[in-house]
């Protein structure tokens, strides 16, 4: 592990106390391995909300990112649930893992100190919504959800009620939830 002497200071509590403090595996990494404090085993298809044992205080205008680890994803199929997880730069509780096995067959079995996830900080802008009626014109205009062609086929896609570009569409009339 490398020693990170640039970049943003941030404050972190363990609530862990034997837990790592995250540390970038190489130079110019952008993310740090987070680990899960708690061993558990998830069968497939099963969730599982698990604590890092650590808590941070971003600077204001950060935030950061809890995205999955490609060895886990391309191994065992594990993948975040709510990828990437938000962390506010207020929050001061633990943060936490939304893990999911998705291998059909098999399930994963995590040890205490496992890395499960890799946090990403970034800066991030505060925006003032201005109403208008009408946006400016754009090269994209409202093309979208594969509008450029060129995606994989989708079995069994002929069917089902369709969208204009190709794609069956989900209605949802469970507005606000
Ligand atoms: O993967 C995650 C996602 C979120 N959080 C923590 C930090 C974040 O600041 C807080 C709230 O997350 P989010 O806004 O995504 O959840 P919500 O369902 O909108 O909850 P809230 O109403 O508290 O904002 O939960 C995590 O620890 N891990
Ligand atoms: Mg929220």
């Amino acid at each position: 592990m490398s020693e990170n002497n640039t970049g943003v200071d941030v404050a972190i509590r363990r609530v862990d106390p034997e837990v790592p403090i995250p540390a970038y595996g190489h130079p110019g990494d952008a993310g740090c391995d987070l680990v899960t404090t708690v061993a558990a085993e998830l069968e497939p298809g099963e969730r599982a909300v698990l604590p890092t044992g650590i808590s941070i205080a971003l600077p204001e205008g950060y935030a950061a990112f809890v995205h999955p680890r490609s060895g886990l994803a391309a191994r065992c199929g594990i993948a975040l649930v709510n990828a990437p997880g938000t962390v506010d730069a207020g929050y001061r509780g633990e943060i936490k893992v939304i893990v999911v096995n998705l291998d059909p067959r098999e399930s994963v079995r995590f040890e205490r100190f496992d890395r499960i996830a890799q946090l990403v900080v970034q800066r991030v802008e505060q925006v003032r919504f201005r109403e208008v009626a009408q946006l400016p014109d754009s090269a994209r205009a409202e093309g979208g959800f594969g509008s450029t062609g060129g995606h994989a086929a989708v079995a069994g896609s002929g069917a089902g009620q369709q969208g204009g570009n190709g794609y069956a569409s989900v209605v949802s009339d469970r507005e606000g939830q």
